[in-house]
């Protein structure tokens, strides 16, 4: 929709009964320096400008201004320059204080001005092995309250529990280390030539120390060689000696790789007796 310039200079007339003079000033830089030459229509189809109506101009628009946006003088006015915004006795800087409105530089805030530090924190909430520091970025890493990724677990403040643990003290050179190599060294840990069906009558029979064989989920295993291996004690390993211990491996360690550790000491396979 077109509108004619003077149907625009109508618009503006209203404009300066509801608007101060400083947005006043600013619309007629605005205008003047658009041409005036394309908003004096005459397209071909334009539709013809809605009715508006006409208000007098009050006694605070000069015919001047009215002249000015209406293109009838093509001089450049002085005051064509916008005006300051917001205007220099606006309600914007009369809130300002008078430092400010008379330099642009900022007040620096005195020390009862600035916002408070935060409270230390009390010396009953620290907890041995956690700084001040630590707990406080605590809650920011999402770590437990008096823990920090970077202190010590209270767990090992504790005395360790000697009860939690049934492993045995192996002699020198006894260690899981040391049987590896022994399996890889090539001595004869089984005790017989080839691999063999074995009744459980006959698996009974080796049932002591220097001669002793356990079944474990169907395979049977010369675990003599391993007695002073066991991390759980000779002993331990000997209630199984003779028979099938798989039920107990299980209920004891079932995480332990039984095939693995004992491959080099398999004899046979358990059958039931005929
Ligand atoms: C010949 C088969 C067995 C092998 C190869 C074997 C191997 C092991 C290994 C590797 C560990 C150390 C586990 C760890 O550090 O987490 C261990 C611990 C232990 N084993 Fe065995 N074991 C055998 C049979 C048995 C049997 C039959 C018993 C029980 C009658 C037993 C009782 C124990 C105990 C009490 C521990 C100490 C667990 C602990 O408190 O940490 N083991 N065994």
């Amino acid at each position: 929709m077109l509108f004619d310039l003077h149907s625009h200079v109508l618009l503006l007339d209203v404009f300066t009964f509801t608007c101060n003079r400083d947005l006043f000033g600013y619309l007629r830089s605005w205008t003047s320096s658009v041409p005036s030459l394309g908003l004096t229509s005459s397209l071909p189809g334009a539709q013809p400008a809605p009715n508006i109506i006409e208000v007098p101009a009050t006694e605070e628009d000069d015919e001047d201004d009215a002249a000015t946006l209406r293109g009838d003088d093509e001089d450049v006015h002085i005051d064509d320059l916008p005006p300051a915004f917001p205007s220099l006795n606006g309600a914007q800087r009369a809130g300002s204080s008078k430092e400010t409105t008379s330099s642009t530089i900022p007040r620096i805030l005195t020390d009862s001005e600035l916002m408070p530090p935060p409270p230390l924190p009390g010396l009953a909430s620290r907890r041995p092995g956690t700084s001040s520091v630590s707990s406080a970025s605590s809650s920011f890493l999402l770590v437990p309250s008096g823990t920090s990724s970077l202190t010590v677990p209270l767990s090992t403040l504790k005395p360790p529990n000697k009860k939690a643990t049934k492993k045995v003290a192996l002699a020198p050179g006894h260690g899981p280390l040391d049987w590896a190599n022994l399996k890889k060294s090539g001595k004869d840990l089984r005790g017989v030539d080839t691999l063999s069906r074995i009744p459980m009558s006959v698996l009974k029979q080796h049932n002591k120390r220097d001669d002793a064989w356990s079944a474990f989920n169907g395979k049977v295993y010369n675990i003599t060689p391993y007695l002073p291996y066991h991390p759980g004690g000779e002993k331990e390993l000997m209630r199984v000696a003779g028979r099938d211990g798989s039920k107990l491996f299980a209920l004891t360690h079932g995480w332990v790789n039984i095939d693995y550790m004992l491959d080099e000491c398999l004899v046979g396979f358990l059958v039931p007796d005929s």
